[in-house]
């Protein structure tokens, strides 16, 4: 038996709890949480409690999703705002910008002390990246969603939003980069991916969690090195808009055609390769066509969860000029590429940025 076993607790006689006075210290002061919502399961709503995957996504404001949580008052002093109300499938380049300004221009507010943002899981992983890349602050802000619409039966996410709430204002998650709370587990918003549909256990990141929250606690067990919100040498602040990024999938009999396609009038062209980020024999001259006028060749991976693509390996990248986007899905690769190609760089220098973030 432990020493804190609930049978040697009861057996321990309870200290006598001292009167309240006039002399005793105030409470502490909640720390004050910003929610800003943009849609999602999160905010979904089914026909009937059996209804875990057929609802409508993005329906109910953020005022009903906090007053339907009691829970969070006893955590935080919370407010709501809301920002987009959409599934985030449908999210826009210009909704990651009005998304982004409005957390920058709230983590500047004194009165704040953590933003949690509600959205879709879909591109959950997309947003998250986003804003670690682009909002200087090192006030926590946690991106949150939920697998289930809370009309559901275990619907997963009140928990969901609880375990945000918390973490945004926690001393503890403080500098360590915009966060995921999904599943009882804190996540790097850089590097965590949705790699399960359906099911609650949704988002996975190749290196693990940072954490656990169990019971509004925050349990810390490492924290992200690559550059982030402070660190960053981008910041919302300064991007006016994105350039044109876009993906080309790699697949057995893949025609050069649609990569040709994809890579018409871009800025990048983020080349969703098969394993090592390999590259099919006759999209390659395709690829370096692109690159000769002017956009940027990122060879990425399609392996769902740890793809990892090496420079020189399976191509030559020194030869061609191309750069290799790390660990980096082929999403996260076009977010990283659109900040980065918000201004004019050699791939050399793009590479650089491919390593650090
Ligand atoms: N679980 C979800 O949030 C998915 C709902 C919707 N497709 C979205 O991403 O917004």
């Amino acid at each position: 038996q432990t020493p804190n076993a609930p049978t040697a607790a009861a057996a321990t006689p309870v200290a006598p709890v001292a009167p309240a006075t006039a002399a005793a210290p105030a409470a502490k002061a909640l720390p004050r949480v910003v929610v800003l919502a943009t849609g999602g399961t999160i905010a979904g709503a089914g026909a009937s409690a059996a209804n875990s995957a057929t609802y409508a996504a993005a329906k109910v404001p953020v005022d009903k999703l906090i007053a339907g949580l009691p829970e969070l008052g006893q955590i935080a002093s919370v407010r709501g705002e809301q920002v987009l109300q959409i599934a985030s499938e449908s999210f826009t380049n210009q909704d990651l910008l009005t998304l982004a300004r409005k957390v920058s221009a709230l983590a500047k507010q004194p009165d704040v002390d953590g933003i949690v943002v509600t959205h879709g899981t879909d591109t959950l992983e997309e947003t998250a990246y986003f804003l670690n890349l682009t909002v200087h602050t090192d006030k926590p802000i946690v991106v949150v969603g939920s697998m289930r619409p809370g009309t559901a039966l275990s619907a997963d996410g009140a928990l969901n939003l609880y375990d945000a709430v918390a973490t945004a204002g926690s001393q503890d998650a403080k500098g360590k980069g915009v966060l995921v709370t999904m599943n009882d587990e804190i996540q790097s918003g850089r590097d965590v991916a949705k790699a399960v549909n359906i099911k609650t256990e949704a988002f996975k990141s190749p290196w693990g969690p940072l954490g656990m929250i169990v019971e509004g606690k925050n349990y810390w067990f490492r924290a992200p090195v690559k550059r982030h919100t402070v660190q960053s040498e981008f910041d919302i602040e300064r991007i006016t808009e994105l350039p044109k990024v876009e993906i080309a999938y790699g697949y057995g009999n893949v025609p050069a055609e649609l990569v040709e396609a994809a890579g018409k009038g871009a800025t990048a062209i983020v080349h969703a390769g098969t394993g090592n980020g390999s590259v099919a024999n006759r999209v390659v001259p395709t690829l370096q066509k692109l690159r000769s006028g002017g956009v940027q060749v990122i060879r990425s991976s399609r392996v769902n969860q740890g793809g990892f693509v090496l420079r020189n390996a399976e191509q030559p990248d020194d030869k061609y000029d191309w750069v290799v986007a790390h660990d980096l899905n082929p999403q996260k690769a076009r977010i990283l590429a659109m900040v980065a190609l918000t201004q004019p760089r050699t791939a050399q220098d793009l590479q650089r940025i491919f390593w650090e973030y």
